[in-house]
């Protein structure tokens, strides 16, 4: 706070005119004695201050550049994410059920990897997260071996020089609330006024799917169990979520193949063919129960791809019936009305991007009959064509676009019309949609439940007013030292 010279030319105050000048300078010439000089020197150096500390203090801080890193340690897979992905091209670590210490060696060199990435000086400030998804979950279900492939991955993550933060299984709530989060933020979405529509979020792994999106018709009351409370950034956001364990694609598809005449699948491409082992059919929690009597331990899985046929089979593991609420999406799970655009991602974002089918404007049924032509494509003409896919995807394409097709128009009931508020996404603003980074923001407070103090004027708004101030403060400063002088310098009247 800076003071000035509280004088003025309207101030004829005794202390003003005690300040200038002393009597022995009457007649000379006020502007070049000592005093005025070191005072309007003052005044100067008062006024530039003040700028300077008006600039300074409304200056942008650089964003301190900070990092975070945080493993999506989902069912088919584990990423690391810092910004940019590290993907580490093995399993999940769900897979090492029987070997937990693999777990912890498979995310080593990936790490290694970001040690390089993440600049020294700011390992130790770097918060570092592992999330588990749907594979754990079915893993922990099943047997108690999840503990031991977290114990094994929590003192493989604690040996590098982050700041680890821990490892945990994600519930399906919080995997589809973050992953909401994640595409608002992105989308900028959140940190406007209040009113603006949020995005809903479609998540398809290889364990679990997730749906998320705010209904007006939704208060939360009608299954409290979907219901997620968010304050962000001063607006209120009640939030509809559910998480369908096993129907990710990859379970899902162990589910159509248990149908017991399961041996010509229309599912695949005509002319492809596998040995397989039933065991990894039903060693999954999800066909627990399913498993026949007596069945070979091997079979020989043959495509037909018949698209039609394909969709019947996926509708098969769907139960449409029973629904105790006042409606439901499937399986007898309350969903409100669907509202308002849905950004769709993973699983849904790589099917839908390698069909050419992301474009949503595209009629249903130009979707349907494309999909029809790829899914009765014989197998050997696909690998001609993708000789650069990997022949685990590349065999599952028709499925999981039937499959996709099925749990968005009869599963959560998106009609033709809707069909069109989806958007397949990977990235957004260059970042990738999904859980990690509205999990990171969450656990490192990053976006604050009030909106931040809105400056009542943009920043170029405080220098002009400041740059004004001065000016004026100024202009006032000389003004002051005038009168005072030509009254200063008559000697005051004594009556
Ligand atoms: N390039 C790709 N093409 C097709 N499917 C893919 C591709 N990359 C990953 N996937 C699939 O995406 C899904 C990712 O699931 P994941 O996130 O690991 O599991 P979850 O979220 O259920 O724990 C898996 O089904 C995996 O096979
Ligand atoms: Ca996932």
């Amino acid at each position: 706070m800076f003071l000035f010279p509280v004088c003025s030319p309207f101030l004829t105050s005794p202390s003003c005119l005690s300040v200038f000048p002393p009597p022995e300078m009457k007649g000379k010439n006020p502007w070049n004695t000592p005093t005025t000089i070191i005072i309007t020197v003052i005044g100067i150096i008062a006024i530039v201050a003040l700028v300077t500390v008006a600039v300074l203090q409304n200056r942008h801080l650089p964003q301190k550049y900070k990092y975070g890193i945080v493993l999506d340690a989902g069912s088919s897979h584990t990423s690391v994410y810092i910004y940019k992905l590290c993907q580490i091209y093995t399993v999940g670590i769900s897979s090492y059920a029987s070997a937990p210490w693999k777990a912890g060696e498979s995310l080593r060199a990936c790490m290694q990897d970001v040690e390089q990435q993440v600049p020294k000086k700011r390992h130790r400030q770097t918060p570092l997260y592992l999330g588990a998804t749907a594979g754990m979950r079915l893993l922990k279900y099943n047997s108690s071996m999840s503990d031991g492939v977290l114990q094994a991955v929590e003192e493989a993550l604690q040996k590098f020089p982050f700041s680890y933060q821990g490892a945990r299984i994600l519930s399906g709530q919080e995997e589809g609330a973050f992953g909401w989060v994640t595409v608002n933020y992105l989308d900028d979405r959140l940190s406007q006024v209040c009113g603006l529509e949020t995005t809903g979020a479609l998540d398809l792994g290889g364990a679990s799917t997730q749906i998320s999106f705010v209904s007006d018709k939704y208060n939360g009351s009608e299954s409290p169990s979907n219901s997620v409370n968010f304050r962000l950034y001063g607006n209120d956001y009640n939030l509809y979520t559910h998480s369908f364990l096993c129907y990710g694609k990859d379970q899902a598809l162990l589910m159509t193949q248990s149908v017991p005449e399961m041996l010509n699948d229309p599912c695949f491409n005509p002319g492809y063919t596998a040995i397989k082992n039933y065991s990894k059919i039903y060693d999954s929690p999800c066909l627990s129960g399913w498993k026949p009597q007596k069945i070979p331990t091997h079979f020989t899985h043959n495509g037909t791809g018949n698209f039609q046929q394909c969709q019947r089979i996926v509708k098969s593991i769907f139960n449409f019936t029973h629904c105790k609420y006042s409606q439901c999406s499937f399986n007898g799970i309350f969903q409100p009305s669907l509202q308002g655009q849905f950004g769709a991602f993973s699983a849904y974002y790589f099917v839908m991007s390698f069909l050419n089918l992301t474009d949503t404007t595209m009629p249903l049924e130009a979707v349907k009959a494309k999909l029809a032509h790829y899914c009765s494509t014989p197998w050997n003409q696909i690998k001609q064509q993708h000789p650069e896919v990997n022949e685990k995807y590349l065999a599952g394409y028709c499925f999981s676009g039937t499959y996709i097709l099925t749990l968005l128009m009869e599963g959560y009931n998106f009609t033709s019309e809707e069909y069109s508020n989806i958007k397949f996404i990977k990235k957004i603003k260059d970042s990738d949609a999904g859980w990690t980074l509205g999990y990171m923001l969450n656990l490192t407070n990053m976006i604050p439940a009030e909106a931040p103090d809105s400056p009542l004027l943009p920043y170029s708004g405080y220098v002009s007013l400041v740059t004004i101030m001065a000016i004026l403060l100024f202009i006032l400063f000389i003004l002051c030292l005038c009168p005072l002088w030509t009254r200063c310098s008559k000697q005051p009247e004594i009556v």
